[in-house]
């Protein structure tokens, strides 16, 4: 049960902008524009923009990483959120960037998509201190997880500020039987997160028909980053249509929230 504090969180919704990267990067001719298309995104109402630099730069090179960071200068009440695996290229954009926050996210430099989070005890000693490092420069730190309780409270010593849920397995299971199960799997695992003083942030194929829900059954979300679906849409709605149809079920999802402690 949602408590009347975490019910009043207001979600942010951060737009990714790596498939639009995807699509430019299949010609030499700029377009579609990634700065243009983090614009307006953010002028439709979005509260921040998110890239991945992969090592690879199948999708978002480094040029991207620092035009987006002169972007966002222009838009001081968004946020500027920079994923990727500490061990391998993150923590260069985050030195050089300073980014609002940085996602720690544990893939390979070939995965194929993100589909797991760190691990604990086991990656906590090596992710202390590029931890710490964020948090000296002034960059908060969310780490990728799977939805597991018990392992929010190794999240929260090792110095994250947040964690992001990894909601794959919950957006596979929309519309299934184990779509209830799933959804209680995120609940308990941000009541936990948030019971140690962690954030909650959550990502990962979220789209317009199973974002609602999500928003309504986990307490004290305060991010998502959405990207793949969003950018999917929109191609059919445009960016503006599709940030507003997003915010707008976001602001659904909240309503549904606030009911329920009232
Ligand atoms: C960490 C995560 O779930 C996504 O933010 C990730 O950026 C997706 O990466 P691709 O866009 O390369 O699939
Ligand atoms: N952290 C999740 C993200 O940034 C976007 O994930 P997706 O919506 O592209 O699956």
């Amino acid at each position: 049960m949602t408590s009347s504090a975490t019910a009043t969180t207001r979600t942010a919704l951060s737009v990714n902008v790596n498939k639009v990267a995807l699509v430019r990067n299949t010609r030499h001719l700029g377009i579609p524009s990634v700065t243009r298309a983090a614009q307006l995104c953010l002028e439709a109402g979005a509260q921040g923009i998110t890239v991945h630099p992969r090592p690879d730069e199948r999708h978002i090179r480094a040029s991207d990483v620092s035009e987006l960071q002169e972007l966002l200068k222009q838009w001081p009440q968004a946020e500027y959120n920079i994923e990727g695996n500490p061990f391998h290229n993150l923590m260069d954009f985050i030195r050089a960037q300073r980014p609002h926050q940085a996602t720690f996210v544990p893939d390979g430099e070939d995965q194929f998509t993100s589909d797991h989070g760190w691990n604990f005890p086991q990656d906590a000693e090596r992710l202390a201190p590029l931890i710490a490092e964020c948090k000296a420069l002034g960059v908060r730190v969310s780490l990728f997880m799977d939805p597991i309780p018990a392992q929010m409270a190794a999240a929260k010593a090792v110095g994250a500020d947040r964690v992001e849920l990894y909601t794959e397995p919950y957006a596979a299971a929309w519309g299934t039987p184990a779509q209830a199960q799933q959804l209680e799997s995120y609940r308990a695992a941000a009541q936990a997160a948030l019971d140690v003083g962690l954030g909650i942030n959550a990502g990962h194929d979220l789209n317009l028909d199973n974002l609602a829900a999500f928003v309504a059954q986990v307490p004290g979300l305060q991010e998502v980053s959405i990207g793949h679906a969003l950018i999917a849409d929109a191609l059919e709605r445009g960016y503006a249509g599709a940030v507003q149809a997003y915010q707008e079920t976001i602001a659904a999802g909240m309503r549904s929230k606030t009911a329920q402690t009232a």
